[in-house]
């Protein structure tokens, strides 16, 4: 399904919206919950890539497919891993055959697991037979994703003797590491990052707890970028949000006060504001190494505001949903802009003009949709493949026409 998007305008100015549970925070509680059945989760994420891993939880099946979801697969590893008795095949789309997972099963492997690859060594589909885990300390190499850390620290408060886990290298991603580790702090299991050691007590049982997700701070940028291209004045509300968030993304808030945004955090809600205009001259410079599911957001706001805008610590862009890098300069070229971009940067100069009518291409990557949909309070835009954003955001489309976006 491709959507065409007409030149469009908040003309409500006063729009709420009600965006579902971090996709994040869902997926490391639905873990954590299947290995203490004790805790209840609210306010969980409707994207598809908790769905997958909630399927994927409750599967009898010998092969497991978890389509493009990337927590899902990592998480799963570890989780499958350590589920004595258990046989399975881990697999997921085409993409994610093409998505490194070498680090965190070698990381595994030492701590006793039985995984083997079925296709490419390094890669999924992964035969993993489940089994109790002794071992208790292992290092890995931390700059190429988070996610492996915390896949290990999930699983790490039920092995016999807890996890000692040392980080190699530049630590990428961090925010997501803390989350992983506030989340055991607030079910009760002891644990400490001191320098580049993380070390997890190991935890028989949890006290019963409720346990409620903040909504999701990724989707929240896209309002963020509607806000930033919208007149001064504008403002969108959005629920439920708070100001000590686990999300690292949440530093959105901070980042788009360079584009003229104020946000208020009210009662639960954030309360998003057009307060200036930009001036043009400005020049975005962004260390992103920390907050990386934004970069696609920010890069296409500063197009769409005509600035200058330096991005760099992407490394981690490239092997995501698609190389993010190369499909952000195939389609900020097509719409006028001069980009360049390296294995781990990206630099957009000034654009004086934006082309009207241009197709964007999403390559199976939800972000690419929802990033580009923005535009359209610039020019009208056909974004392909649209249905692609029901990975993280399934009412997304519904939620634009709400604030106003005049949707084919
Ligand atoms: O742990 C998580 O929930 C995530 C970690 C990040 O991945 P990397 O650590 O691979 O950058 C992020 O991009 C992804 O969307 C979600
Ligand atoms: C990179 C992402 O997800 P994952 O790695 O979990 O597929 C994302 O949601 O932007």
């Amino acid at each position: 399904m491709d959507i065409s998007i007409q030149k469009s305008s908040i003309v409500n100015r006063q729009s709420s919206i009600q965006i579902t549970g971090s996709k994040s925070e869902a997926n490391r509680l639905l873990i954590l919950q299947a290995l203490y059945p004790q805790l209840q989760i609210k306010n969980l994420s409707n994207s598809d890539d908790s769905q997958l891993m909630q399927r994927a939880l409750a599967s009898i099946e010998n092969t497991v497919d978890i389509h493009h979801a990337g927590t899902a697969m990592r998480f799963l590893t570890a989780y499958f891993s350590s589920k004595e008795g258990r046989e399975v095949v881990l697999t997921g789309s085409k993409r994610m055959k093409e998505r490194p997972i070498g680090i965190l099963v070698d990381a595994l492997t030492t701590l006793g697991a039985d995984i083997s690859y079925l296709e490419n060594e390094g890669f999924p589909p992964l035969k993993i037979k489940g089994r109790k885990i002794t071992k208790s300390k292992v290092s890995l190499k931390a700059s190429v994703s988070s996610q492996y850390i915390s896949a290990l620290l999930l699983i790490a408060p039920t092995l016999e003797n807890g996890l000692e886990l040392t980080l190699d290298g530049k630590i990428t991603s961090v925010p997501y590491i803390k989350m992983t580790l506030s989340l055991l702090d607030q079910i009760g299991v002891e644990n400490s990052f001191k320098a580049n050691v993380i070390n997890v007590s190991p935890t028989k049982e949890v006290k019963p707890n409720t346990l409620v997700v903040e909504s999701d701070w990724s989707s929240a940028s896209y309002f963020y970028s509607i806000v930033a291209l919208s007149n001064v004045g504008t403002q969108v509300t959005l629920s439920s949000y708070k100001k000590d968030s686990l999300q690292g993304d949440s530093i959105l808030a901070e980042i788009y006060t360079k584009f003229g945004v104020e946000t208020e955090f009210k009662n639960n809600s954030i309360v998003i504001k057009k307060t200036s205009s930009v001036n043009s001259d400005s020049l975005t410079n962004l260390d992103l190494s920390n907050a990386p599911d934004i970069a696609q957001t920010i890069a296409v706001s500063s197009f769409g505001l005509g600035l200058q805008c330096q991005l760099t610590g992407l490394h981690t862009l490239k092997i995501k949903e698609t190389d993010r890098l190369e499909a952000l300069k195939a389609e900020l070229t097509k719409l006028g802009a001069k980009i360049e971009v390296t294995n781990d940067t990206l630099t957009l100069y000034r654009a004086t003009s934006i082309i009207d009518d241009v197709q964007i291409e999403t390559y199976n990557d939800h972000r690419m949709a929802m990033a580009f949909a923005p535009l359209a309070l610039k020019t009208s835009i056909t974004i392909k493949d649209a249905d692609v954003v029901s990975k993280s955001y399934p009412d997304f489309w519904n939620d634009l026409k709400k604030v106003g976006f005049q949707i084919n």
